[in-house]
């Protein structure tokens, strides 16, 4: 497990932006990715590997993102932005830009200035935090996508973008909900999460458009989350270690799909990739395992034998009651290959050695079984 540590211990962040005599020291290494435009004089012309930007980056999911298509692209063809100061780490470890994604204008200069290839639009507003400010999720989430929809038609980008186990509702089947089926969601994000499903193959299948997109589960890592109905799945890990109690917002049944970051990142950058001839669909659910609060707490008692879980459900578990308790992402898997690595026992080693480096000088905990 020690080499899948550094994916998630930490965030991956770097430099605020990219001048123009930076730019024009790039050279980079041929490589074989079709579809790569013209290059209008900045870029070498020879590298065929595709530029990125990725809105909404300094999020959950975003540095780890840019980290691994840095790996596959080269660091200075990932272009991380968001709406917020970028730290230090992210500015040191390649391309960081301001991009507000209600700014179709920016959007676009950005696009031309940068070669943009790919789209990954991650800038969004999550379920509990959509539900408290419902006017910003709408202008976030929809007027938000729709100018990255007309930016990336404009300029003939890919785009990616995710989607969730919130875009399914009460009269969803629940267990297992597959790929196809009733979407009826009843919170401003699930709403939203379904128009840009469909606006996305809507534009595929107008403009031609290569657009790509995943429903999430709920994703654990040690990073802060942003607002959602399954961070308790998170904080359980950080309570466990530090003050060995932790207050549950969903009821102890609250069965939910979720899966570790590591197999998340690894199925998006891959997705992204894969030829188009293999994609079926447009839109495919991924997931890994599912669990409830109390099954969670019971395998962090075998690190934490004396970790104690209270239970006090609210606003959020409305919206959980709602949600597919597992997920069928067999379509993912027969099309284009995926296949999650992390089970549960996995997924919870690897959470409790990475948050073990960062507590442990202050609090002993129970030695990991083999
Ligand atoms: N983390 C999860 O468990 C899941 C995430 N997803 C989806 O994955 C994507 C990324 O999720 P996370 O990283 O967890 O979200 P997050 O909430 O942690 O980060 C979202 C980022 O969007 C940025 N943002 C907000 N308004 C913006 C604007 N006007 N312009 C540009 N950026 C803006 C925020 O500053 C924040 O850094 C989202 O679309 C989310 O719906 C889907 C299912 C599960
Ligand atoms: C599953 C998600 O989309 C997100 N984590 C949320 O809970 O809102």
């Amino acid at each position: 497990m020690a080499s899948k540590l550094g994916v998630s211990a930490c965030r991956f962040y770097s430099r605020a932006a990219v001048p123009p005599r930076f730019r024009q020291q790039l050279t980079r290494q041929p490589a074989a990715v079709s579809g790569r435009r013209e290059s209008h004089g900045l870029y070498n012309e020879m590298d065929h590997r595709p530029r990125v930007l990725i809105t909404g980056s300094l999020g959950q999911l975003g540095g780890g993102l840019a980290r691994i298509l840095r790996d596959r692209f080269g660091r200075d063809n990932v272009i991380m932005s968001d709406i917020i100061q970028a730290p230090k780490e992210v500015l040191q470890a390649g391309p960081y830009l301001y991009a507000d994604v209600l700014d179709q204008r920016s959007l676009k200069e950005i696009c031309v200035n940068y070669e943009i290839d790919w789209l990954v639009h991650f800038g969004a507003l999550l379920s509990a935090v959509g539900e408290a400010n419902v006017p910003l999720a709408m202008e976030v989430n929809i007027e938000g996508l729709h100018n990255v929809l007309e930016v990336s038609r404009r300029f003939n980008l890919k785009l990616f973008v995710p989607s969730t186990i919130g875009a399914f509702g009460p009269d969803s089947p629940r267990n297992p909900t597959p790929d196809l089926t009733i979407q009826r969601p009843r919170t401003i994000y699930g709403v939203s999460k379904v128009h840009g499903e469909l606006m996305g193959e809507y534009y595929h299948h107008k403009f031609g458009m290569d657009f790509r997109c995943l429903r999430y589960p709920g994703v654990i890592s040690t990073d802060q989350p942003g607002g959602g109905t399954t961070d308790y799945a998170l904080k359980i890990f950080h309570d466990a270690l530090t003050t060995k109690v932790h207050h549950c917002y969903l009821a102890p049944d609250t069965r939910l799909p979720m899966m570790y970051i590591d197999d998340l990142l690894s199925a998006t950058a891959d997705f992204l990739e894969a030829p188009e001839d293999q994609l079926k669909m447009r839109t495919y659910n991924i997931g890994a395992v599912d669990f409830t609060p109390e099954e969670l707490a019971q395998e962090i008692r075998k690190f934490v034998p004396d970790f104690e879980i209270i239970y006090n459900p609210d606003h959020r578990q409305a919206i959980a009651d709602s949600w597919p308790q597992k997920f069928d992402f067999s379509n993912a898997s027969n099309d284009w290959g995926y296949r999650p690595l992390y089970d549960m026992r996995g997924m919870c080693e690897v959470m409790m050695e990475a948050l073990m480096q960062v507590y442990k000088p202050k609090h002993k905990v129970a030695e990991l079984k083999e």
